[in-house]
C-alpha cells in the first residue's frame, strides 16, 4: 500500500478567498449569517477546519420556506426558454469555475482531484441532461380528436427542499436542483452538514446566474434543520439522497401529507457476482472500481463479492488482495482514493470490520487507519462464507464482504438476500450465465462486466426495497419534478354528431 501527501493544504486559504466563500446562508436573495449553532467543516485528510458558519434557526427555515412560496407563481409561470436559459447560463459558470470548485470538492472531502474533476464536469454535463429529460419525459404534448384535441402537459409542485449528501456533494443535490428549476419549482437546499462549502459555491453561482430572489434558498444545519424542513407545512416536496435510516425518518415525517412528493435514493448492499471469467486482471480491476472507488463512500459500491467456488475465482481473489495491497492511496493527485469524510466515519467502518470478525468472518485483508490525524482507510477484504449470520448494512468505506457459493443459482439467492437493491451485478464471460442471472437478479441497476459504480445520468437511476422509494433520479428526476395534467380542448362547445340514447334537446 502507498500512502501519499496531501499536497493542496497551503492553496485552501486562496481558494476560498478566490471563491468569496464567506460561511452565510442565503434567504430570499439576502446572504447572512446562521443563527443558531456554530458548524464548521473540516478538511479529512489534514484534520484542519477551514470553514466556518452556522446553522439555520427554525425561524430562518420558516424565512427560507416563505421566500420560496412566494417566488413560485411567478418562477412557475416563465416561460420555459427562460429557465433553461438560466440553467445554461449556471453550466457556464460551473465550466469557468471547474477548477475552483474540484479543489474544494477536494478540500471537503479529500477525493482526489481527478475524481473531484470527474464530478465538476457530471454537473455541468447535468444541465443538458436534464434538458433532454424535461422535453423526453414530461413537457407539453397534444394529439388531435377530431372533434377535440388532447393536451398534456407538466405543472410544478411549488416549494421543494433538497438534501444532499457528503460523498457527491456537488453533483447528487444537483441531480435534483437543475431539474427541479427546470420543471419551475423554487427550492430550499441544505447540503449535508460535513459539505457546507460546496452547497454554497453551487448557490453563489445560481445567484451569479441570474435567478431571481427566492428562486434558490441556501439553509446550513444538520438532521434537525433538515427535519425541521421535511416537517414543514409550506413544502410540497422534498428530494432526498442520503442513508436510509435518515429516509425512512423523512417518510415518517410525509405520512399524513400523502399530496406531497417525496424522492428517495438511499443506500445498498450491493452484490457483484463472480461466475466463469478468463480475464482475471480485468476481473480484479471492474472489482476495484466497483468496491473501493472513492473510498467506498458511493451508494452503488460493491458490498458484497459473490464468488462462484472454483480454482481461476481462487486465484482471482488472490490477484485481488495483491491489487488492493499496491493500491496508492491518500491525498495527493496520483491516488485512487483519498480518506473517507471524517475520523468519526472511519472509526465507524472499523467497528463494522470488528462485528464482522466477532461473527466468526476471516480476514483476507485487514482495513487500517494510516495515521492518527486522517481518515484515510486502507481498503479491507473478509471472507464472511461461514460467519454465523449476515449484517445487512451499508458499510460506507472500503470493505468488501467475501462469499463463496456452489454455483449460480445460491449466488443469486445470497445476492438477493438484502433488504436493499440498489446495484446488482454479474462479472461472467458465459453469456448463459448471465441470462439466468438477469431475470433473476433484484435491484435498480443490474450491470454485466461493467463495475456497479458509475452509473449514466442519461438513464434513470435508483434502487428498489430499504434503497430507495420507486422514484428513480438521474433520467427520470424530471418525473418527479412535475406533475401531469391532461386536457380535452376544444375551441367552441359544439353538439356531438349523435347524441347519447335517451338524451333530446
Ligand atoms: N442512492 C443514492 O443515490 C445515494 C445514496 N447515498 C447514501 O447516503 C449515505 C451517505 O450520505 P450521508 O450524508 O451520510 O447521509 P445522511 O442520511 O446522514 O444525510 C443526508 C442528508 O440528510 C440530512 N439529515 C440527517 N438526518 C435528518 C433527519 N432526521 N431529517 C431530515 N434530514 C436529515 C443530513 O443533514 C444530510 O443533509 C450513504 O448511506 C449512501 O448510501 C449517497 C449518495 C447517493
Ligand atoms: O445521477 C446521475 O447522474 C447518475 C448517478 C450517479 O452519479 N451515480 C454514482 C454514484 C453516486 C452515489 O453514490 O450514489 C455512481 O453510480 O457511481
Amino acid at each position: 500500500m502507498t500512502v501519499s501527501a496531501n499536497n493542496t493544504e497551503l492553496q485552501s486559504c486562496e481558494l476560498l478567498e478566490r471563491s468569496e466563500i464567506t460561511g452565510e446562508v442565503f434567504i430570499g436573495g439576502m446572504w447572512c449569517l446562521g443563527d443558531s449553532s456554530p458548524i464548521e467543516s473540516v478538511d479529512p485528510l489534514t484534520g484542519m477546519s477551514y470553514w466556518n458558519g452556522a446553522s439555520c434557526s427554525t425561524n430562518q427555515v420558516n424565512q427560507a420556506i416563505n421566500a420560496a412560496c412566494n417566488a413560485f407563481i411567478e418562477w412557475s409561470m416563465t416561460d420555459i426558454e427562460y429557465r433553461i436559459e438560466l440553467c445554461q447560463r449556471f453550466a457556464e459558470l460551473l465550466k469557468s469555475s471547474s477548477n475552483d470548485l474540484a479543489a474544494l470538492i477536494h478540500l471537503e472531502t479529500g477525493k482526489p482531484v481527478w475524481e473531484c474533476a470527474t464530478e465538476a464536469a457530471s454537473m455541468i454535463g447535468k444541465v443538458d441532461l436534464s434538458i433532454n429529460a424535461y422535453h423526453q419525459r414530461t413537457g407539453v404534448t397534444e394529439a388531435d380528436k377530431g372533434e377535440f384535441k388532447t393536451q398534456l402537459s407538466h405543472r410544478a409542485h411549488g416549494a421543494i427542499a433538497v438534501l444532499g449528501p457528503y460523498n457527491f456533494p456537488g453533483h447528487l443535490p444537483n441531480g435534483h436542483i437543475v431539474p427541479a428549476l427546470i420543471a419551475g419549482n423554487t427550492i430550499i437546499f441544505k447540503p449535508s452538514e460535513l459539505t457546507p462549502a460546496v452547497g454554497e459555491f453551487m448557490v453563489r453561482l445560481w445567484q451569479k446566474a441570474g435567478l431571481p430572489n427566492g428562486v434558490v434558498n441556501l439553509v446550513q444545519g444538520g438532521g434537525d434543520v433538515g427535519e425541521a424542513l421535511s416537517r414543514h407545512s409550506g413544502i410540497k416536496g422534498l428530494l432526498f439522497t442520503g442513508s436510509s435510516k435518515t429516509g425512512e425518518r423523512i417518510h415518517q415525517s410525509f405520512a399524513h401529507a400523502p399530496n406531497k412528493i417525496l424522492a428517495l435514493e438511499m443506500g445498498g448492499n450491493n452484490p457483484l457476482v463472480i461466475g466463469s471469467v478468463s480475464d482475471i486482471k480485468s476481473a480484479v480491476y471492474t472489482i476495484i472500481q466497483s468496491a473501493f472507488i472513492s473510498a467506498g463512500q458511493r451508494c452503488t459500491c460493491a458490498r458484497r463479492l459473490i464468488l462462484i467456488e472454483n480454482d481461476i475465482n481462487k486465484k482471482l481473489l488472490r490477484e485481488l488482495s495483491a491489487a488492493c495491497e499496491k493500491l496508492v492511496i491518500g491525498g495527493s493527485d496520483d491516488s485512487y482514493y483519498g480518506p473517507v469524510i471524517s475520523r468519526s466515519a472511519a472509526n465507524r467502518v472499523l467497528a463494522f470490520q470488528s462485528q464482522l470478525e466477532t461473527l466468526g468472518a476471516k480476514a483476507v485483508v485487514t482495513c487500517q487507519m494510516v495515521d492518527d490525524h486522517s481518515a484515510v482507510l486502507t481498503p479491507g477484504i473478509w471472507d464472511v462464507s461461514d460467519a454465523d449470520g449476515i449484517l445487512d448494512e451499508e458499510c460506507f468505506g472500503p470493505i468488501l464482504q467475501v462469499y463463496w457459493a456452489s454455483d449460480l443459482h445460491s449466488a443469486i439467492t445470497l445476492a438477493n438476500d438484502t433488504k436493499y437493491g440498489l446495484s446488482s451485478g454479474l462479472i461472467s464471460d458465459d453469456k448463459k450465465q448471465w441470462q439466468y442471472f438477469y431475470p433473476r437478479a433484484r435491484a435498480g441497476i443490474i450491470n454485466w462486466n461493467r463495475p456497479l459504480t458509475g452509473a449514466s445520468g442519461s438513464a434513470p437511476f435508483g434502487g428498489i426495497g430499504a434503497s430507495g422509494n420507486h422514484r428513480p433520479s438521474a433520467f427520470y428526476a424530471a418525473d418527479y419534478c412535475a406533475y401531469p395534467v391532461a386536457s380535452m380542448l376544444s375551441e367552441h362547445i359544439a353538439l356531438p354528431e349523435k347524441l347519447l340514447p335517451g338524451v333530446s334537446l
